[in-house]
């Protein structure tokens, strides 16, 4: 029996962390996670008629906007995409509370325009509390997620307001954890620091990411993140379909590959974020300050480096034969080119190559690529995006 990719460990100052128990190759998928508590990142309201036509299931969150046959709850008006779907709901997401919640709630944010991230927080805290209620063992998972009472006023005044408002409108039935403000306070930080965007299929006409769905797995919660990181995220929505079970299902795929005991990390955001914005989503979203390699060689730019040199380091090195070198460690490669100062700027910009190599170049995409797990190609030099699905062998990157 093959030995487990990846275990759980400490590391000081970074809390629970995920390392490679064996080494790992560059497209190995490492952990195929289904999610504990899952929300849809719709708004209840929204002026957008696009936005309130809700055309996806609410239970598995596969599109049925192609499928004529879809059911819909008789009491809220929700819908899902098959009888069979809307029958495991009645019993798990779509309990009788969380129908009569969804029709106040929804009520509620029609009449009082708030902003979308408090409407989602809503939705949130319908399903955390539903959860503690249908499975307290899913939730004791969710409740030993990182995330504590908030620090920040602006997150306890969201917490305050959401608590009262579900206290006055929709109160959940009696709990055996209790149903308090500081529960509340605690579960909207634990989705803050876990959760995972389900995105739309990729389409090159819309700018940023759009998210579908969001949703908390309680191993994948335990990555860390690095600027220049050795993995990342897979999903299939849509493409798995509901039939399987697993249209929410995600798995992480290593980008290259890395030696035993290596601490595995993903990306929070997009990898192309500037310096100054990854600092300030880090501390302001996650609570820390990164000092990875790439953190540490951008604190010493200046703004207009930040600005411009990513592009123009990596049109020179575009000049330069990049074929061959997947087979190496990238860590290897960067610090062999750091040492023979091969790279033009290299002081500058040593992780140019991650991002020539590992950065999906298609329009407004920004995925991450790393290549196909080996079950499915027997050429490791095929590599697909994270977010697109775009597949290119190496030589094209
Ligand atoms: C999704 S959790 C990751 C697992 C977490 N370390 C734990 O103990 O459960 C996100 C939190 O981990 C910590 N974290 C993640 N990446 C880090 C890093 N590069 N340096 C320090 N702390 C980090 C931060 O506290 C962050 O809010």
């Amino acid at each position: 029996m093959e030995t487990a990719a990846i275990g759980v460990t400490e590391i000081e100052g970074r809390g629970r962390a995920m390392v490679a128990l064996r080494p790992l190759k560059g497209g190995e998928i490492v952990l195929r996670d289904s999610p504990i508590v899952l929300y849809s990142a719709l708004p209840f309201h929204s002026d957008d008629h696009q936005k309130n036509n809700n055309c996806y299931c609410s239970h598995c969150f596969t599109s049925i906007s192609q499928q004529p046959q879809n059911v819909s709850c008789s009491t809220c008006g929700s819908r899902f995409c098959t009888f069979e779907c809307q029958s495991v709901a009645s019993t798990t997401s779509h309990t009788p509370w969380v129908c009569q919640a969804l029709i106040r709630l929804r009520q509620y944010f029609s009449d009082h325009h708030q902003p979308l991230d408090l409407q989602l927080q809503a939705r949130f805290l319908v399903s955390a509390y539903n959860l503690a209620r249908v499975s307290p063992d899913r939730f004791r998972m969710l409740s030993s997620l990182q995330g504590s009472v908030p620090s920040q006023p602006d997150a306890d005044s969201s917490a305050t307001f959401l608590h009262s408002l579900i206290s006055s409108i929709c109160p959940p039935p009696p709990l055996e954890l209790g149903f308090s403000l500081e529960l509340t306070s605690v579960l909207l930080a634990k989705d803050k620091l876990n959760a995972f965007g389900l995105m739309e299929p990729f389409s090159e006409e819309r700018e940023g990411r759009s998210v579908r769905a969001y949703g908390i797995y309680p191993m994948a919660s335990f990555f860390n993140h690095d600027c220049l990181p050795n993995a990342c995220r897979f999903d299939y929505i849509d493409v798995a379909g509901s039939a399987s079970g697993n249209n929410t299902d995600i798995t992480i795929r290593m980008i290259h590959d890395v030696p035993q005991e290596r601490e595995i990390c993903l990306s929070y955001f997009p990898v192309n974020l500037k310096y100054a914005e990854r600092q300030k989503s880090l501390r302001d979203d996650y609570g820390f300050l990164c000092d990875c390699d790439r953190c540490k060689v951008e604190a010493n730019w200046s703004e207009s480096d930040d600005d411009g040199l990513e592009v123009d380091a990596i049109d020179e090195e575009e000049d330069e034969d990049t074929s061959g070198v997947m087979d190496e460690d990238p860590d290897e490669q960067m610090q062999d080119e750091e040492d023979t100062d091969a790279m033009k700027g290299e002081d500058d910009f040593p992780h140019a190559y991650f991002f020539l190599t590992y950065m999906c170049d298609r329009k407004n995409c920004w995925g991450t690529l790393a290549p196909l797990p080996p079950s499915v190609t027997t050429t490791p030099s095929v590599m697909e995006c994270n977010l697109c699905g775009t597949c290119k062998n190496l030589d094209q990157v």
